[in-house]
């Protein structure tokens, strides 16, 4: 019988079976920023081991960063963790990407972009949106801080064989729909927890058109339904993406790289635990109503009503959800009005979201009473954007334009969305308090949370577009 992208890469960094199942992998990138890293750095220190790999280990900071002035760090916490890091990469000789450099940006972001993201890896961080890097037919995926400590120590971690999902995304995508409302429809489809249990490979006919960028922001939220990661086989855009990046093969080494990175796709007889086919040619702009990324619909839709629901447990998840999101059931999503903007975050702060934004905005200005703001995810990204001058159309249109972090995707730095207030966000999780307390969260792509700050409210981006509305 065949075997799976996911089988392959995973029997290849095999280093010892265990009869209960458990595998002992080999890990050729490990990636750390500064939330999940501090304890696992002292236990090393505490048992006076050092990191088995710093040539394959790689850090920076994100989270704790704040993005107006990124070395103003006045939370206590933060800059304790941002100070850590900065000692424990000096200390243990791994590679930092800190406030100082330009490929400082949020760990899953500046990855794929130095070329440490490469086909065929195993990748973890202490972070759940490793996943991301699935993109690149790496194997991706979040760790705990003991297990950090236990890969910075050994290079390598147990783990249980997860089960294995294909989801074949069919069809073409209608213009002005992007990879955020795939998956975001998807989850809306399947719920949270569909993918529990398994490792994914994305396949199907929409995959070999999407840029890079789009198939990562799906590989982000694979994490959103529970998958241990997202895969997508490597093929002649991810090979064109990687090629020249700074940690890329190149030369011989290129050349050897590239032809084994074109076994790395299922093969024909491959079988896989569950099968799932998802049609995308009719998807509309999704919008998130709820406290879960499953929460959401059409933005043509409606505010779920709770008595429709088809349990009891779930008219009541969806009642719980409207109360904290301050909406009635059969309010039509488009005349939800919103006081923030967020276009930022490991799922959408690349060029190309950034690009995508812009040419919503440019021309057009942020509706009154809303506040927007534009946090590229990288400086590498930050710099690209300015020398496309998309800077100066978010900024002519009355966004701000920020330095690189997690920013609003979590109230971990100084960017918060106060109490009671709405926002369209770009990012990937709406759950309660997630950008603040009290903060209400709807997840959409960047050209819907564009298209919303002009209009102030929801808007379909198609419609918006054709119109040429300026609200
Ligand atoms: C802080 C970190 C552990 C966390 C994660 O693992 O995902 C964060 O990045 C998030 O998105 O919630
Ligand atoms: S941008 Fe958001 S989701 Fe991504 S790593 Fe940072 S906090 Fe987590």
């Amino acid at each position: 019988m065949g075997k799976t992208l996911f089988e392959k890469v995973w029997d290849a960094h095999v280093v010892k079976q265990l009869p209960d199942g458990q595998a002992l992998l080999y890990i050729d990138l490990h990636l750390v920023h500064e939330v999940t890293s501090p304890q696992a750095f002292a236990g090393l220190r505490f048992a006076k081991r050092s990191v088995r790999q710093p040539s394959q280990t790689f850090a920076t900071m994100d989270h704790n960063v704040p993005t107006v002035n990124p070395t103003d760090v006045r939370d206590a916490i933060a800059k304790k963790q941002i100070e850590t890091l900065m000692e424990n990469c000096r200390e243990f000789n791994v590679s930092l990407a800190g406030l100082d450099s330009p490929f400082q940006g949020i760990v899953h972001v500046i990855g794929p972009e130095l070329g440490l993201t490469l086909p065929g890896k195993t990748i973890v961080c202490g972070d759940s949106h490793t996943s991301t890097h699935g993109a690149f037919g790496a194997l991706a995926f979040g760790i705990g801080t003991s297990e950090v400590e236990h890969v910075l120590a050994t290079q390598c971690l147990w783990q249980n064989k997860p089960k294995t999902m294909r989801i074949r995304l069919n069809g073409s995508l209608q213009p002005g729909i992007t990879a955020k409302d795939v998956i975001l429809g998807l989850i809306a489809k399947y719920g949270v927890n569909f993918g529990t249990g398994y490792v994914v490979e994305y396949a199907g006919t929409l995959i070999s058109q999407l840029s890079m960028e789009q198939r990562m922001t799906i590989c982000n939220m694979s994490i959103e339904f529970g998958a241990r990661a997202g895969m997508m086989a490597p093929d002649e855009t991810t090979i064109a993406y990687v090629k020249g990046r700074q940690h890329a093969p190149y030369g011989e080494a290129w050349e050897a790289a590239v032809s084994e990175w074109k076994s790395l796709v299922s093969d024909a007889d491959a079988q896989f635990d569950v099968d799932i086919e998802f049609d995308v040619e009719s998807l509309e702009p999704q919008v998130t109503w709820g406290t879960n990324p499953g929460m959401g619909g059409s933005v043509n839709g409606v505010v779920p009503d709770p008595a429709d629901a088809a349990t009891e447990t779930e008219a009541r998840a969806i009642r719980q959800a409207l109360e904290y999101m301050g909406l009635e059931p059969g309010t039509k999503i488009s005349e939800i009005p919103i006081q923030h903007v967020f276009i930022g975050s490991c799922t959408n702060a690349r060029i190309e979201d950034l690009r995508l934004a812009a040419a919503i905005v440019k021309g057009r200005k942020v509706a009154e009473g809303v506040h927007a703001m534009v946090v590229p995810g990288s400086k590498q990204v930050k710099q690209q954007a300015e020398e496309e001058g998309l800077h100066e159309v978010f900024l002519a249109a009355g966004f701000e334009w920020r330095e690189p972090g997690c920013s609003m995707c979590l109230g971990m730095n100084p960017d918060i969305i106060p109490a009671g207030e709405r926002s369209a966000s770009t990012s990937n999780r709406n759950f309660e308090g997630r950008q603040g307390r009290g903060a209400r969260t709807h997840l959409v792509s960047p050209a819907m949370a564009a298209a919303a700050a002009i209009a102030g409210h929801f808007v379909d981006v198609r419609t918006f577009q054709s119109e040429g509305v300026t609200a």
